[in-house]
């Protein structure tokens, strides 16, 4: 798949931070870095909303999602709140990421530090037709476990 063209400002507070990247040749998610003036502590079970100092503006019928980094989650208990986190095309404001620690020890959110990832999809949207004769299929109103849990099913 062709690269999808994403212009970004990196705004006033963010100047000397370089750009959001991919960390490897096929990584999905572009790197977010804390735009914090200063030092900004989690203490357990906190959450808080941390600047990247970006600004983007997506193709229309794409999306952003806002994913956690597993490093993060697995070390510290840190993850992204409202994950995924959705920017749609026609935002403008900075890229803010909800950050929440569900570790048992104060995190501490430094300047530049990759916080989140980032990654660009495309989005199909719905036209919504309303009818009183859904299609019947075989799962029909199961959900939730009905399928089973747990080991193999026949
Ligand atoms: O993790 C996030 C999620 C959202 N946004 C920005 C971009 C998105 O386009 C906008 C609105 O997000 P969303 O629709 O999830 O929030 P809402 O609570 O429904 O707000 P709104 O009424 O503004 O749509 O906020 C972020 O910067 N970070
Ligand atoms: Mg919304």
């Amino acid at each position: 798949m062709p690269p999808v063209t994403v212009e970004i400002e990196r705004m006033a507070h963010a100047r000397d931070l370089p750009l959001p990247r991919y960390e490897s040749e096929q990584a999905a998610g572009l790197d977010l870095l804390a735009a914090v003036e200063s030092e900004v502590v989690l203490a357990p079970g906190g959450f808080t909303l941390i600047p990247t100092g970006i600004r983007i503006a997506l193709p229309s019928d794409h999306e952003a999602q806002i994913r956690p980094r597993s490093g993060l989650a697995a070390k510290h208990g840190i993850t992204v709140l409202n994950s995924p986190g959705t920017i749609d095309a026609d935002y403008r404001g900075e890229i803010k990421v909800i950050l929440i620690n569900h570790g048992s020890a104060a995190f501490s959110v430094t300047r530049g530090l990759r916080i989140a990832q980032m990654v660009v999809a495309p989005v199909a949207r719905a036209e919504l037709r309303e009818s009183g004769d859904l299609s019947e299929t075989r799962r029909g109103v199961g959900g939730f476990g009905s399928t089973g849990i747990g080991g193999a099913t026949s």
